[in-house]
Formats: structure tokens, C-alpha cells, sequence
């Protein structure tokens, strides 16, 4: 299961992160550091990994702040007006994560107890968020399994919903949940006939659609449909900022007035209210305004990608899969190369990757992967195959782009 792996892949990382030696030498060597430095590093670990660039910083020191809890910072209220206006939806809340826009967005619709919410076995609100919405929300989930291109069948989701009429001891279905573009589908695109249908569904039983729109711009993008199109169907929509678009903090949750007045209060609860929070917001307003644009070529260099891993003989890649700015490729057993090993041995070479299960590794794409960092990643993956079927030691390998260097430090 990624989740098992993603947690330990990252304590891996971190644990094993090259680093200046801060211990001070006492040998004869004291005033030398011997700092192993790799000269590069591509991280395509997720699109999560973005650091924020001049313009967002920029903006940041520069923003217009003031408490958005005792009235509203005036750069919050600007990037939520921009955000509900581009999803054509009344109202927006800027949050800290994408967790929490999901959180808020379920436990607002499913407000009364012994909701259920009906969502996919291998959606993120169920795999990754910790199970807020049953520990925080007391809500009860109800998954289907999701299909390989994200959706759940129709027909099951019909089949699942359980109404105030049902028997004494039926949970009240209340919500259903999508996921666009679906993260451990492989970064599918769900298409706006598909969720028109699953709104259709959730308007003829009285209920509400949210979408998980942590990629929806990704979506709008390789879909080439605009993102109010998009989400027209769903009665709210939580758009993360800190993926694709590149801003260091921040999703925003759209909704009607009412939804978004009752989300505003929760996330108070949730201690998500922030006080000069301009300063995030400033940042996620330069990605918005500016990262959009670049969504495509992210798409673009994942089929890139995805066409160079074919060339390893040792993975399986499909290449139709391949529809926003993620590439999940397959080790062939029969290499006994194992994920962990794989992403190991890369990171020695200068490249951050992610296990997504116990075959295959999972590559994001993002803005600040550029065509060179591409062919750079595509050398070392097929250096790192070729490593470790050789068997080379660790000593033993000239690590590419591996240099270490003397650092003179005067104590
Ligand atoms: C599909 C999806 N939804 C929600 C989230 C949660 O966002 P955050 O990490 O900001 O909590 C993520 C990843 O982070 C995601 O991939
Ligand atoms: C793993 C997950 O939480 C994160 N959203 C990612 O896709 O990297």
C-alpha cells in the first residue's frame, strides 16, 4: 500500500539526507568538513515538493495583511474572490492543506450525525487523511472500490445510497466524493460527462457531490475544459494551491454562501483560522495567476518520461495511463529489482522518487522539472538499474553527480 511505503519512503529520505556534517572534527581533520554533496538534485517524489520562487516571495514580503479572524485579511479575500470566480461558485475559504479543505468540506455536508459518505476505496480522503472524517467528523464512510481511471462504477454508487427513509439501523447517505484528478490512479482524468452523471445521481437522491480537486487544474488542463465546467456538478470543490501551481501553503474550498459561512466556523473549530494569513495567500496568488499556463508542459514531460522508462527492459509502463503530470511504472518481478532499492540507489544519484507499491514507483512531474532535470532523471534511473543487476557496491560505483567536497572551515 503507497500510504505504508510513502511514510517510509520519507523517514528514508530524511534519515539519509546529505547533509553538512555539523560535528566538529576533534581529529587532526577538525577544521574540515567533509561534505558529501550531491551537485543536483531532481525531486520527483510529488508535485508536492515545490519551493516557492521569487515572485511568491516577493509578493509575501510584500503583501497586504490584517487578521482574518477578528474581520478578513485583505490578500485572503482577494485570492478566495478570485478562486470562487474562476469555479463559478459563489464563495471560496482559503486553508492550510488539502486535508483540511476535505475535512471541512464532508463534516459541512454530512453536519448531521450518522451521515455516511460514499467515496472510493482508493481516494485520498480515505487512504491518506488519516480518517478525519470518521475521527473528527464521527462520519461513517462508505467506500466502492475506484476503478483503474479513477471512477467508481455508477451503477454501485446508486446501490450504496442509503436514504432517511432506509431501515432504523442504515447510517443516512449524505455526500459522495470524487477525485480530480485521482492521485493513486495514476493522475486520470475524470470526465465532465462522468461527473455531470454522478451529479445527476447525487441531485436525484436529495444528496451533495464534493470533488477533490487537489489537481483539478491538472484535470481542466489534459482535459482542455474549463475548470468551472469542471466542477459545475459538485456542491463544493477543494482546490489545492501547493501541487501544481506551485505555492508553498494552501488549498481553497469553493462552495455556495451558506456552505462556505458553515466552513469558515469549522475551520475555526479545527484551529485553522489564521490571522495575517496575506502572507500565504500573496504567495498562492502568483501560482494561481502564473502556474496554470504551465500545467501542460508538466503533462507533456510525463509522457516524455513514460516513453524513456519504456526503453528499460525491466519495467512495464502504460503509456495511456499517462493523462496529467504523473507516471507510475512496474519492475518486472523477474529483475528482482525491488522499488525501495530502486529509489534508494537514485537518491544516491541525485533523484528523489517515491515507492508506490510493492512493484511499482510512482513519478510527479512539476514546473520546476525542467527538460534537462528530465533526461538527467532518465540517465540515472537506467545507471541505477544497471547498478544494482551488476551488483556494484555503493564504494564501488563512481556515483554520477556525486562529488564530495572538502570544506574548509576555519574553527
Ligand atoms: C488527491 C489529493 N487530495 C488531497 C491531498 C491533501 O493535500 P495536503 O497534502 O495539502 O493535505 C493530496 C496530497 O497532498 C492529494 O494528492
Ligand atoms: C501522498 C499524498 O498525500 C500527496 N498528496 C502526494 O500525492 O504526494
Amino acid at each position: 500500500m503507497m500510504m505504508t511505503r510513502f511514510t517510509r519512503w520519507v523517514g528514508f529520505v530524511n534519515r539519509n539526507k546529505i547533509v553538512e556534517s555539523s560535528k566538529k572534527e576533534t581529529s587532526f581533520r577538525r577544521k574540515t568538513h567533509a561534505v558529501k554533496m550531491v551537485a543536483r538534485v531532481v525531486d520527483l517524489r510529488s508535485d508536492t515538493v515545490t519551493k516557492p520562487n521569487e515572485a511568491m516571495r516577493s509578493a509575501m514580503a510584500t503583501a497586504d495583511v490584517d487578521d482574518d479572524v477578528l474581520g478578513f485579511d485583505p490578500t485572503a479575500q482577494k485570492l478566495e474572490m478570485e478562486v470562487a470566480s474562476i469555479m463559478h461558485k459563489d464563495a471560496a475559504l482559503f486553508v492550510p492543506s488539502g486535508t483540511m479543505a476535505n475535512l471541512i468540506s464532508v463534516m459541512v455536508h454530512c453536519e448531521v450525525r450518522g451521515s455516511e459518505v460514499i467515496l472510493g476505496d482508493n481516494s485520498h480522503i480515505h487512504v491518506y487523511e488519516n480518517g478525519g472524517i470518521s475521527t473528527i467528523g464521527g462520519i461513517h464512510a462508505k467506500t466502492l472500490p475506484n476503478n483503474v481511471d479513477g471512477t467508481m462504477d455508477i451503477e454501485k454508487i446508486v446501490k450504496a445510497i442509503r436514504g432517511t427513509d432506509g431501515e432504523l439501523y442504515y447510517p443516512t447517505t449524505r455526500l459522495i466524493c470524487l477525485e480530480n484528478t485521482h492521485a493513486n490512479c495514476g493522475g486520470r482524468c475524470l470526465s465532465i460527462e462522468y461527473i455531470d452523471k454522478v451529479g445527476a445521481v447525487a441531485k436525484e437522491y436529495g444528496i451533495k457531490l464534493h470533488i477533490d480537486g487537489a489537481r483539478i487544474f491538472n484535470a481542466s488542463v489534459a482535459l482542455g475544459v474549463p475548470v468551472h465546467r469542471l466542477v459545475q456538478a459538485a456542491d463544493s470543490v477543494s482546490v489545492c494551491l501547493s501541487k501544481g501551481l506551485g505555492a508553498p501553503v494552501g488549498s481553497v474550498i469553493v462552495g455556495s454562501n451558506e456552505f462556505i459561512t458553515k466552513a469558515k466556523r469549522l475551520r475555526k473549530t479545527l484551529g485553522g483560522g489564521m490571522r495575517q494569513v496575506g502572507v500565504l495567500c500573496a504567495a498562492a496568488y502568483v501560482a494561481l495567476r502564473d502556474n496554470v499556463a504551465k500545467l501542460s508542459d508538466d503533462h507533456k514531460r510525463a509522457k516524455m518520461l513514460a516513453e524513456g522508462l519504456r526503453e528499460v527492459e525491466h519495467f512495464s509502463v502504460d503509456l495511456s495511463s499517462v493523462e496529467s503530470n504523473m507516471v507510475f511504472f512496474d519492475i518486472r518481478e523477474t529483475s528482482k529489482i525491488s522499488p525501495d532499492r530502486l529509489c534508494e540507489v537514485l537518491q544516491e544519484r541525485g533523484v528523489l522518487a517515491m515507492p508506490a507499491s510493492s512493484t511499482s514507483v510512482r513519478l510527479v512531474l512539476h514546473y520546476q522539472i525542467s527538460d534537462s532535470d528530465l533526461q538527467f532523471a532518465l540517465t540515472c534511473i537506467k545507471a541505477a538499474v544497471e547498478q544494482i543487476l551488476t551488483g556494484e557496491t555503493k564504494n564501488g560505483v563512481v556515483m554520477q553527480n556525486m562529488i564530495s567536497v572538502a570544506q574548509t572551515v576555519t574553527v
